[in-house]
């Protein structure tokens, strides 16, 4: 897949476009993304992935921060897992917002060269967003511009959609998130110093600095994940809270993880984390006794449930 910007758009040839922001690239998008991939085929041409650099809200309001499900590397990395040939980084400004419905559909005609545009189902564009497939039709006729729809993908009877998949998370319901990701949904961060008690404890934990400031992160308690160092990957028990037990100078919420089978420097180094399992919540025990005695409980959690999944 090409990245493709304003400035080597030229290089776009005549293509099948989606438009839209895609956070998590989750199987409703996925849905989308082979209809757009199919009909390029068939019709021989490119198939073109539309989507903003930065989340059009947080443009418009500067307080507004989003929880996403994938910033925009892991946007990209997700994109390069289906067939599709490029993805167009639209910088999303104030002016772009100000454009009419038919003045924007003008631009990916002329600029990006989009022959046949499908819109999702729920999916509206242009300033107000107050016109819909029918007003879109009818600019694409006058512009030359098939302009297609795509059907919601449901599951479980509800469609799938990012913020769906953003309160499962938030429940710490990681299996019916996965389900709807269509991969196990994971985190990229660099290993920052903690308060150098895990290793006193047999439980040396990595804490993870998210390299996304917003990255959406699962609800607090603990998890079952895999840890990748580079290309390595490790079973790990993770820990998202504030460390009720041991935190007397009241730290903010970590994310902590105990590599099983690992022994070595981390610091400073980047590490990607997927959680698999919720275990249990988050828990203020009465000495950091008894939490040890915990985290060795979950260690054999933890092995069983990876274990079953080969
Ligand atoms: C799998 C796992 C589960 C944890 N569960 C709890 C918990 O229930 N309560 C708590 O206070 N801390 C919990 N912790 C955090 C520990 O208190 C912390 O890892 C330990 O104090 C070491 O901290 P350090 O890495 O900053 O030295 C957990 C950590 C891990 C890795
Ligand atoms: N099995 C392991 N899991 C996690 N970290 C490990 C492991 N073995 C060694 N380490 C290293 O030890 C550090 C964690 O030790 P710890 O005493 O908890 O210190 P800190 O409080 O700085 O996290 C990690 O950052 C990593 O460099």
């Amino acid at each position: 897949m090409e990245i493709v910007t304003e400035a080597t758009a030229v290089s776009l040839p005549a293509c099948v476009a989606t438009i839209g922001c895609f956070d998590g690239v989750h199987k409703g998008h996925q849905f989308l993304i082979e209809q757009v991939y199919t009909i390029a085929k068939a019709e021989g041409l490119a198939s073109c992935l539309i989507t903003f650099s930065r989340h059009p809200r947080q443009v418009l309001d500067t307080d507004y921060r989003p929880r996403l499900l994938t910033c925009l590397s892991q946007k990209i990395e997700r994109f390069e897992h289906t067939p599709i040939d490029y993805c167009v980084l639209l910088p999303f400004t104030k002016e772009l917002s100000m454009l009419s419905a038919r003045e924007f559909m003008e631009i990916l005609h002329r600029v990006y060269h989009v022959q046949t545009l499908f819109v999702g189902y729920d999916h509206h564009f242009g300033h107000g967003q107050d016109e819909g497939f029918q007003q879109y039709c009818e600019y694409g006729k006058e512009l030359g511009m098939r302009v297609m729809h795509s059907k919601a993908l449901i599951e479980d009877g509800v469609s799938v959609s990012s913020t769906l998949i953003r309160s499962c998370l938030l429940e710490g319901d990681i299996h019916r998130a996965n389900a709807y990701l269509g991969y196990n949904y994971y985190l990229n961060g660099r290993v920052v110093d903690g308060r150098k008690l895990g290793r006193t404890i047999g439980f040396p934990t990595a804490n993870i600095q998210p390299l996304c400031e917003e990255k959406l992160l699962p609800a607090a308690g603990v998890y079952a994940v895999y840890v990748y160092i580079g290309k390595e990957c490790y079973s790990g028990m993770l820990n998202i809270g504030s460390c009720p037990t041991v935190n007397t100078d009241e730290r903010p919420a970590s994310i902590e993880v105990h590599i099983l089978n690992f022994t070595g420097d981390l610091y400073q180094k980047l590490v990607k984390v997927e959680f698999l399992d919720y275990i249990r919540p988050e828990v203020k025990f009465d000495s950091v006794e008894a939490l040890t005695e915990q985290l060795q409980r979950d260690k054999v959690t933890v092995k069983k449930l990876l274990n079953q999944r080969g």
